[in-house]
């Protein structure tokens, strides 16, 4: 019996020019006689590559488990046929062979998503690959594609109806849905990400259809490891993991925070350029303490409260530990949506073993940066002349707030300590000062200042007169009429950004920041707001959002090899993302450059974070490219249909 996967089958790095479905050279045999079973995916560890590598990423090993090599390319190869051909054809009483794999060809090849092309696939392949019949005459391009499904999606009025066409599309022909998210970025990012994806984790259980991602719950304890050999691929280069305790500012969504994973791995392709295959959503499942998941006939996670403490922190040991194990020291891991008591613990533990980071703690920060270094170019003066204010003091607040101060302290020469006075934050319970230290959390404890207690916000506006207001709450419409008046009442051009997800939490809406402020604010947001107009002037809104920078971040730690993300590569993006807003960006009022450059803007993003990985000496990738731009673009992924020989 030969094992099959069919991450071997193709090559996926973009490039154009032939390639087959097979991974070996089939002499024609009917699809029947290449159906094949398999002992159990990818046991056999003695095979080496056929296919020609091109993507300078795709680093394929001898050991590599997915391929067939040991099949000789040459001959006509007959497999043993299975003795069950097909799962339904068993009575409930006989034992079936789950994992039964097909190669593709015909119908099957119709149905894998990695290789289909629909109405694309020409008349010789139709021929070649037993699809006549199979499809309708027309041969169509995948431009046309695009725009047929285009069309078809705008006709929908719900977005969770988006949402579920575009992960109907990803399913059926993974290239088109890239090239249909990467062509029409700005419109589709709403769907794919926030704030739709915050609607389809609240309803997962009931939209759920196939696995796109591993969910490792407690009951997989001791045997993460063959969980992992489960997914079909075997190069990963970027996991993204949730426990799903704190979705967007959706709270504990449990195993539900799937779409979270997914959705970020999404745009590490259609965003960074990262393939596909070399992506692996992750959710752990502890539980959940959301009673109405807990009560709910169609919750699909473990139906108990959460496991804390001990019992928590060894299930995401053996899987950061399987994890390396597994895809080697070079994965990278991005932690995501963790609650704040184990985020900073999570990412405090694992930073100096494994390639992790925390996107809510550290892309956060690192995209609020850049927007703030662009904003300066509008309202004038340098970082430490201004004051900030956060509303929120938790990963987002706090992580913004302390990588605004190492800027500051590394353009000033200030020590790190004073140009944290710069920043104040208020939590649930007021502003952050000396008094509460005893009971604050250690990350908020950096800012306890001397300060007299204030216990709202607006409040805390007239005490500490910020020019820059942040809102990291989670809660919606806090930022009220009164705290973005006082705001302007204080500067003339005051820099307002609600960052909260999705668009109902968010501190509040771009009309509301232009009209209060009298059209003064330098306004972003973390979920999209259409464009404003107020008093004849047109205003656009700029997305304060991770998803400019943890995409070109991840690319740019991959192309070099990087063992581990230190601080100053978060500021080698927040650089690279500043410097490609334009005048005519800030013309509109917008101080991030527009979503539809974002696969140039990843690739800048990813060069300086590649350059300062280099510097580091963190960089394993030997020699260091030239030119590391040129070096990014050619990494990227390319979702064109590649032709079958
Ligand atoms: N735009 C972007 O790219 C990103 C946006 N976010 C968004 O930021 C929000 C917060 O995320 P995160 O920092 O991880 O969450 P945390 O839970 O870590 O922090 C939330 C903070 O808000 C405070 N808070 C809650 N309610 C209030 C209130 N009514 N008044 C004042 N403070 C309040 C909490 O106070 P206390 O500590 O007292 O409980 C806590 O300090 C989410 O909505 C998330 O979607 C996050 C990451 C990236
Ligand atoms: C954007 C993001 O990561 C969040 O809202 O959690
Ligand atoms: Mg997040």
């Amino acid at each position: 019996m030969i094992s099959l996967h069919r991450s071997c089958f193709l090559n996926n790095a973009g490039i154009s020019g032939s390639s087959s479905p097979f991974s070996y050279k089939l002499k024609k045999l009917p699809p029947a006689s290449v159906k094949v079973t398999a002992l159990a995916p990818n046991r056999d560890r003695n095979s080496s590559v056929l296919i020609e590598n091109s993507n300078p990423l795709e680093e394929i090993k001898e050991d590599d488990t997915s391929s067939i090599a040991d099949v000789d390319p040459n001959s006509t190869v007959s497999f043993e046929e299975p003795e069950v051909s097909y799962d339904d054809a068993a009575s409930d009483d006989q034992l079936v062979t789950p994992w039964s794999l097909s190669v593709a060809s015909g119908y099957a090849l119709l149905r894998d998503p990695h290789h289909n092309k629909g109405l694309a696939f020409n008349e010789k392949e139709r021929d070649a690959y037993y699809l006549r019949g199979l499809l309708p005459p027309t041969v169509i391009s995948q431009d046309l594609q695009v725009k047929k499904l285009m069309h078809s999606i705008r006709k929908y009025q719900v977005p969770l109806q988006k949402y579920m066409a575009m992960m109907d599309l990803q399913e059926l022909n993974e290239r088109l849905f890239y090239k249909l998210l990467i062509n029409n970025v700005e419109e589709l990012l709403p769907v794919v990400y926030t704030p739709t994806v915050g609607e389809a984790c609240q309803k997962y259980g009931s939209i759920f259809r196939r696995p796109q991602g591993l969910f490792i719950s407690l009951k997989e304890k001791g045997k993460i490891r063959e969980v992992l050999r489960n997914w079909p691929q075997r190069n990963i280069q970027v996991i993204v993991v949730t426990d799903g305790e704190r979705i967007l500012g959706l709270g504990d969504l449990g195993c539900q925070g799937m779409g979270i994973p997914i959705g970020k791995l999404s745009l590490y392709t259609a965003l960074g350029g990262v393939r596909p295959s070399a992506c692996l959503p992750v959710t752990i499942d502890v539980g959940t303490n959301n009673e109405k998941l807990l009560n709910d006939e169609f919750y699909i996670g473990l139906r108990q409260r959460r496991a804390t403490g001990q019992e928590y922190a060894e299930l995401m040991h053996e899987f950061m530990t399987a994890v390396k194990q597994t895809y080697g020291e070079k994965v990278l891991i991005q932690f995501e949506d963790f609650a704040n008591h184990n985020a900073f613990d999570l990412l405090a533990k694992y930073s100096t073993t494994h390639l992790v980071f925390n996107d809510d703690i550290q892309g956060t920060a690192s995209v609020v940066l850049a927007g703030l270094v662009a904003a300066l170019k509008v309202v004038g003066g340098t970082l430490a002349d201004h004051r900030f204010l956060f509303l929120g003091a938790g990963e987002a607040g706090t992580g913004i707030a302390e990588l605004i101060a190492l800027e500051i302290s590394k353009q000033t020469n200030m020590p790190l300590k004073e140009a944290r006075k710069k920043i104040s934050l208020v939590d649930s319970k007021g502003l952050i000062v000396k008094s509460r230290m005893e009971s604050l959390q250690h990350f908020k404890k950096p800012w306890a200042h001397d300060h007299e207690p204030i216990k709202n916000l607006v409040d805390a506006v007239k005490g500490i007169k910020p020019t820059v207001l942040i809102g990291t709450s989670g809660v919606g419409k806090t930022f009220t009429k009164e705290v973005v008046e006082a705001m302007a009442a204080l500067n003339e051009k005051p820099v307002i950004f609600s960052l909260s997800n999705p668009t109902s939490q968010s501190e509040c809406t771009a009309e509301e920041a232009y009209t209060w402020s009298q059209g003064r604010a330098i306004f972003a947001s973390g979920s999209p707001f259409d464009p404003v107009e107020y008093n004849g002037r047109v205003f656009v809104p700029g997305q304060a959002n991770n998803a400019y920078i943890f995409p070109g971040l991840g690319l740019g730690l991959i192309m070099s090899g990087a063992i581990r993300v230190h601080d100053d590569m978060l500021l080698a993006a927040s650089e690279a993302l500043a410097a490609q807003v334009t005048q005519e960006n800030f013309d509109k009022g917008l101080i991030y450059p527009p979503f539809r450059n974002i696969r140039k803007i990843s690739a800048h993003i990813a060069a300086n974070v590649a350059a300062k990985a280099y510097e580091l000496g963190l960089a394993t990738r030997q020699p260091q490219p030239q030119n590391l731009v040129k070096y990014a673009e050619n990494c990227m992924y390319n979702p064109a249909y590649q032709s079958y020989r």
